[in-house]
């Protein structure tokens, strides 16, 4: 049984909050290009702050010598335009200075605590009883009184600060944490016939998730669109033209084989696009799969695609969508996002997983889904059945 925020006794406490503020930094480095994750936090934080307790915070931002790893300074900086309470920032984690400042915390004030993967033991999988002997865990224990985990978009990772501090503490599931669990869990028990969208270019992870939630009868229906749907025509023996071929070859890497076999073995609960939309000249024109092959790259799916589509939608107990259906950052090619997700929101419960796929509902303003979660890749573990660590750790606590 998980305990949420309804059962922590705030009022004085130092709480260690884990969230995950991980997000898209300015072009010069030094700011955030989106703060959607920070605002996804508010409701906890305020709610904590207000609630008298002494706020740290802990977060990632990027990993080791990828271009977005950095400071937190940035992140505490928006905190406190977006937060009521008073936000101070630390450049150390939890070093003894770190330890003061937790310690000299006041009541309803938070302190952001600098990125936890400056440190190297945070860069690497741990089982729980583990993690909780780490440095970061073992010293930061001692200046918490209760840890709440906020942080679901790095739910899938067994990192210290994820599943560290429940062997230590008292642990609860921040609001978010809760919202996502509520939204994405027991996914097998949402009405059926349950329908996955699987867009995107990430191909070979889909053809993978395809695989799983088929054979798990988690998805009655896949419908397939972006590169993923291109990949499934590819295999079905259609020839899209060499541009989209080596675009779907590159990306599918070897997973060419698992969407032929699953064509196969699923030929009836595998749809593909009716056609594909390209750029000739400046206009966009819509192309039927009978006659292609052609020279231009399939950007996005076209209108007898989305009417096919939405048809499934309208019967649907439960569609869940990851991967956009174009490349909707050009308004031309963002017609199949937009009609395909629009369309979603007719089945019965609808949901949204996916960095870009959240990314795309916000900058298309898309609304009306029942779940849009803040998580990619924790939200795709939960929507193919797998357990989370970090659930697990608070399940245990
Ligand atoms: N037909 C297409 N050709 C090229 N890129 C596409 C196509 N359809 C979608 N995309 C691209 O896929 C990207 C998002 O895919 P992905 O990273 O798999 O999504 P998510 O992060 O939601 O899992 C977007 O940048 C979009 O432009
Ligand atoms: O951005 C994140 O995940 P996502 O790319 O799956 O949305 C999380 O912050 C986890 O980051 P990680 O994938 O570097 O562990």
């Amino acid at each position: 049984m998980i305990r949420t925020l309804d059962d922590l006794d705030a009022e004085g406490t130092a709480v260690g909050v884990r969230v995950d503020i991980n997000s898209p930094l300015s072009e010069s480095g030094d700011g955030l290009a989106d703060d959607a994750r920070l605002r996804a936090h508010v409701g906890t934080l305020s709610e904590l702050t207000e609630r008298g307790a002494r706020v740290a915070l802990l977060a990632h931002q990027g990993r080791p010598a990828g271009d977005a790893f950095s400071s937190l300074a940035a992140h505490a900086e928006r905190l406190d335009d977006l937060l009521s309470a008073p936000v101070e920032y630390v450049d150390a984690t939890f070093c003894s200075d770190a330890r003061r400042r937790v310690e000299a915390l006041e009541a309803g004030s938070v302190l952001v605590l600098e990125n936890t993967r400056f440190y190297s033991e945070e860069n690497m999988s741990f089982d729980p009883a583990d993690a909780a002997e780490t440095h970061l865990v073992v010293n930061l224990s001692s200046v918490f009184d209760a840890f709440v985990n906020d942080a679901f978009a790095a739910a899938h990772r067994s990192q210290p600060s994820i599943v560290g501090f429940a062997e230590q503490l008292p642990s609860f599931a921040g609001r978010v944490m809760e919202r996502e669990l509520e939204g994405l869990g027991n996914i097998g028990e949402r009405a059926s016939p349950r329908v996955y969208v699987l867009g995107g270019a990430k191909v070979d992870d889909s053809i993978e998730i395809a695989e799983t939630v088929l054979e798990s009868g988690l998805a009655d229906t896949v419908l397939t669109a972006g590169v993923v749907g291109n990949t499934f025509l590819h295999a079905s023996g259609v020839s899209l033209g060499s541009e989209s071929d080596s675009v779907v070859e590159s990306r599918a890497r070897d997973r060419l084989g698992l969407a032929e076999s699953l064509l196969e073995r699923y030929p009836d609960r595998i749809r593909m696009p009716n056609d594909i939309a390209i750029e000739r000249g400046d206009e966009r024109i819509e192309v039927a799969v009978e006659e292609l092959p052609v020279d231009e790259p399939a950007l996005d799916v076209g209108q007898r695609t989305i009417d096919a589509y939405a048809d499934v939608f309208e019967t649907a107990g439960t569609a869940i969508l990851n991967g956009p259906a174009g490349v909707f950052e050009e308004e031309r090619f963002a017609v199949g996002t937009r009609g395909l997700f629009q369309a979603a929101t007719a089945a019965g419960f609808s949901i949204v997983g996916g960095g870009d796929t959240a990314a795309a509902i916000r900058r298309l303003g898309l609304s009306g889904f029942d779940h849009v979660s803040t998580g990619g890749g924790a939200a795709l573990a939960m929507l193919t059945g797998e357990p989370l660590p970090a659930v697990s750790a608070l399940d245990s606590a």
